[in-house]
This record gives C-alpha cells, sequence and structure tokens, in this order.
C-alpha cells in the first residue's frame, strides 16, 4: 500500500496545467461507442485509474481502444458484446454509463449493480426510469441491471426527480438513437453534461439546451466516430487553488475555466483569497488571515460537493466559525474524523460540519476514505506542522493526474512511497537532514 507524505510549510508557487476532466472524459468515452463507422479520437485525456477502467470495459466488449500520448483512438464498427461484468463496476461506478449506448445501439444492455459507496447509496432508479419511459423494460436481479428494448428505443418526455449527472448522461446517449424526439426535464447542468452533447452533436446527434433545465434530443438513425478534446478538470482546478490559498501561495493555474468555477470562485474570495483571470487560466494568490465561510453543496451551478472536502480544510484555517452543508450526498463526510486526527476542530450536526478555525494542524498518519478526502488531507499536510501520512491512495488515482508531482513543481516537500517502513523512514529522515541543513 503506497502512501504520500507530505511535510507542511512551504508556500506554493509557480504554473501547474489543469489536466483533461475525469467526469467529462468518463462519459464520452461511453458515448463514442454508438459509432459504428469512423474512429473516435479524444485529446487531453487525462491518465487516471478511471480512464483505464473505462477502457477496459469497451475492451471487454470488443470495442478497441488504443492509448497514446494524452490521445485515446476508439473504434467500436465491429460488433460489441453488451455486458460490462462486476469488476469493472466495483472499481469504478461510472461504468454504467454503459447501459444507454448499448440499449439505444443493440437493444440490450446487462451491467453489474453498482452498490453503494464511501459517499452515499448512490441509486440508478433515475436512470432506469428514463430507459423505461423510452420503452425498454429493466430488470434488476442477481447484481445486475438488465435493460432491453425489441424495437428501437422511443423520444419520451422524462422529468428526473434529481438532477442527476449520470442519470441525465445516460438518458441524453439512449435518446441520440431513439426515435422521435426526447425532452429531459430538471436535468443536471454540469459543464460535463455540456461537453458530452457537443461530443453527441459532432457524432451526428441532435442535441440542444445542454447546460439548462430542459435538453432537448431528436433521435437520428446513426452516429460516426469524431474527434474530441476533453474540457480542463475544474475541480482538479479547485483543488489547487485551495492549495494555493491555504500555503499563501501564488499560483497560476493554466487552462482553469473560470466560468466553470463560479461558485468556487466566489466561497473562496469570500475567504479572502485573491483571484485573478488571466489570458489561458487564474491566478490564485493566498491571503495572510483567511476568514471563516458558510457553504452548502448543490447541483451545478451550486457549490460542488467534489469541492466540500477540499474548502473544509481551508474553513480550518480560517478566523471563526465556518458552516459546510452537504446536501448532495448523505454521507459525504468521513474525512471529518481524519481532520480531528490531524487537530481539526470540527463536528457534525445533521448535515452540517460546524468547523472552528484557525487550528494549527498537526502531521499524522491519516487515512483517504475517497477522492476528494485524499486531495483534502494532501492539502491539509502542506501546512500541518510535521509529517502527514497519507494512506488508501486507490481513491486518489482515480481522480488526480500526478499530483504529487504536481505539488512538487509548486514548491511542496511531498513523496510517494512504497509501504515499506524502512523506505519511509529513510525518506522521513533525508527530507529532515535537508530541512535542518537549510
Ligand atoms: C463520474 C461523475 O461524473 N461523477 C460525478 C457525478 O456522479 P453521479 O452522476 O453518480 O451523481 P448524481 O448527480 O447522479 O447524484 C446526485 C444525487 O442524486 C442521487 N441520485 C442519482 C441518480 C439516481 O438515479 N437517483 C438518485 O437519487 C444520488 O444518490 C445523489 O444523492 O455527479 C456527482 C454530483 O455532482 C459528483 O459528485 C461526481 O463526481
Ligand atoms: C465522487 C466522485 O466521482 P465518482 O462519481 O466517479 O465516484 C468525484 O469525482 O469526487
Amino acid at each position: 500500500m503506497d502512501k504520500i507524505i507530505v511535510s507542511g510549510g512551504r508556500q506554493l508557487k509557480g504554473t501547474v496545467k489543469v489536466s483533461g476532466a475525469k467526469n467529462a472524459v468518463l462519459p464520452v468515452i461511453a458515448a463514442s461507442i454508438m459509432a459504428n463507422e469512423g474512429k473516435s479520437v479524444i485529446h487531453e485525456v487525462p491518465a487516471l485509474a478511471d480512464v483505464e477502467t473505462m477502457s477496459e470495459v469497451l475492451r471487454n466488449m470488443n470495442v478497441n481502444v488504443l492509448s497514446h500520448d494524452h490521445t485515446l483512438f476508439i473504434d467500436s464498427a465491429r460488433p460489441l458484446k453488451t455486458e460490462a461484468p462486476l469488476e469493472y463496476v466495483r472499481k469504478m461506478r461510472a461504468s454504467v454509463l454503459v447501459l444507454g449506448p448499448l440499449l439505444a445501439r443493440y437493444g440490450h444492455a446487462k451491467v453489474a449493480m453498482p452498490g453503494g459507496c464511501a459517499i452515499g447509496s448512490r441509486p440508478i432508479d433515475q436512470h432506469l426510469k428514463g430507459f423505461e419511459a423510452m420503452g425498454a423494460k429493466v430488470h434488476v436481479g442477481n447484481g445486475f441491471v438488465e435493460a432491453y428494448t425489441e424495437d428501437r428505443l422511443k423520444g419520451a418526455k422524462i422529468y428526473l426527480d434529481v438532477p442527476s449527472v449520470g442519470a441525465t448522461e445516460n438518458i441524453m446517449m439512449a435518446a441520440v438513437l431513439a426515435d422521435g424526439k426526447t425532452i429531459i426535464e430538471n436535468c443536471a447542468r454540469e459543464p460535463e453534461i455540456v461537453d458530452l452533447a457537443n461530443f453527441l452533436n459532432k457524432m451526428g446527434g441532435k442535441v440542444i439546451g445542454a447546460g439548462t433545465e430542459t435538453i432537448k434530443i431528436e433521435g437520428v438513425d446513426t452516429l460516426k466516430g469524431t474527434e474530441h478534446t476533453t474540457i480542463p478538470d475544474r475541480i482538479e482546478a479547485g483543488t489547487f487553488m485551495v492549495a494555493a490559498a491555504i500555503t499563501r501561495g501564488n499560483v497560476y493555474l493554466k487552462g482553469a475555466v473560470s466560468d466553470h468555477l463560479t461558485s468556487t470562485i466566489s466561497k473562496l474570495e469570500e475567504m479572502g483569497v485573491i483571484i485573478e483571470e488571466e489570458e489561458e487560466g487564474l491566478r490564485v494568490i493566498g491571503p495572510e488571515k483567511l476568514k471563516a465561510v458558510n457553504v452548502k453543496t448543490l447541483p451545478y451551478p451550486g457549490f460542488p460537493t467534489d469541492m466540500q472536502a477540499q474548502i473544509m480544510t481551508l474553513a480550518m484555517k480560517a478566523e471563526g466559525t465556518s458552516v459546510i452543508s452537504e446536501t448532495v450526498f448523505e454521507n459525504r463526510f468521513m474525512h471529518v474524523e481524519e481532520f480531528g486526527r490531524i487537530n481539526g476542530n470540527i463536528r457534525i450536526e445533521g448535515r452540517s460540519a460546524i468547523v472552528e478555525g484557525p487550528v494549527q494542524l498537526q502531521g499524522a498518519e491519516v487515512s483517504a476514505t475517497d477522492l476528494r478526502a485524499a486531495a483534502a488531507l494532501i492539502i491539509a499536510g502542506l501546512v500541518a506542522d510535521g509529517y502527514t501520512r497519507v494512506t488508501e491512495l486507490k481513491h486518489l488515482d482515480r481522480g488526480y493526474v500526478n499530483i504529487v508531482a504536481k505539488l512538487k513543481q509548486l514548491g511542496a516537500d511531498i513523496i510517494r512511497v512504497k509501504d515499506t517502513t524502512d523506505e519511509e523512514e529513510e525518506v522521513i529522515n533525508e527530507t529532515e537532514d535537508q530541512i535542518t541543513s537549510l
């Protein structure tokens, strides 16, 4: 088991390039299998475990997927298998995004049923409701969800009970090849939805309204492969913004799109962080003193749940009481216990975390309970006394490209080691020696 060791106290300075967005590229890869002619070429693909898992899901279905230099070449022209087994869904819930494309192209899809996960129960009832409205029969049993239709899917009017990102994507993909018009109401408005709609339209689809509450799709008969560049990862950008702010640093985030980060920028500015828009990205300057803030996570354009743990780290260093409420997932405060280990002063009241600051964080061994908790704990380590050791890095590897190298490039004292105590101790001793000799 690998560990990341961070020694606190360095200000982050310099430039970092934002990678392509995990949550944009995964649905795009899933959608590409609807092409029955031509290859899809996807650029700015982040080198992440989730991208590898999604590529494996496709290969297992007989799709030809090649990866070279941040570009994926996907050829799905030959007949495909229409199943995705549990080994993939267990690694990555986004595997369920092949349901819509397979059902639309082949009239059949069988995918292992994703269970709950660390952050909540995460049902897929809204995805299935959409497929049923389009005429599919859906059967859930023996750990699988299977959807089938003898005729082509039919366009339908679908109202989502919650603006689910995954349900909007799955239904939008299925509807592109359906017969007639589909209207999805109360849909998710995330930039990743817009990116997927752009990709589908380049494949020959007819999708309008992505980015608003209502998406209208006119079904077409066939789709072909196309070329596409993944949008920059707004959550990775936000994570580095917090890292810059907490270390009183000065970091230029090349590629960060301010329009995708409005709520994050607004909350950081409320805390006193200086954010300047430059030609190709954002500059973030951390203040001497941070101010407490109240944050409530909401579907886009509200404050992202995927930034909740990171802003909580910042709140621990801010003067006063911050209230951080999580309304998207019912169990996304597991990092609070880990923050307690490093001297955080946080109590949970219902769906809110009450954060008293500022505290002097103290390095300790902490476990990354989910992807964003991993990033938040690393950020905490940047300003903690001594060494913070972060374990359970499998979550981190799903969603951050080279985070250690990127932070190091900005001046952080950070290293990733294999879990051999000797090696770890050696690294710590060497680092301590270096620091003493400065
Ligand atoms: C790969 C990807 O893009 N993941 C993102 C996506 O996840 P994902 O697409 O899984 O998240 P959803 O938007 O679907 O979930 C939001 C809420 O809706 C509920 N729900 C969802 C579907 C459904 O059929 N029924 C239902 O009740 C969920 O339990 C959750 O409480 O959006 C989340 C919310 O912004 C982000 O945290 C994830 O990073
Ligand atoms: C929750 C997340 O992702 P996923 O939906 O892939 O689990 C995330 O990116 O923070």
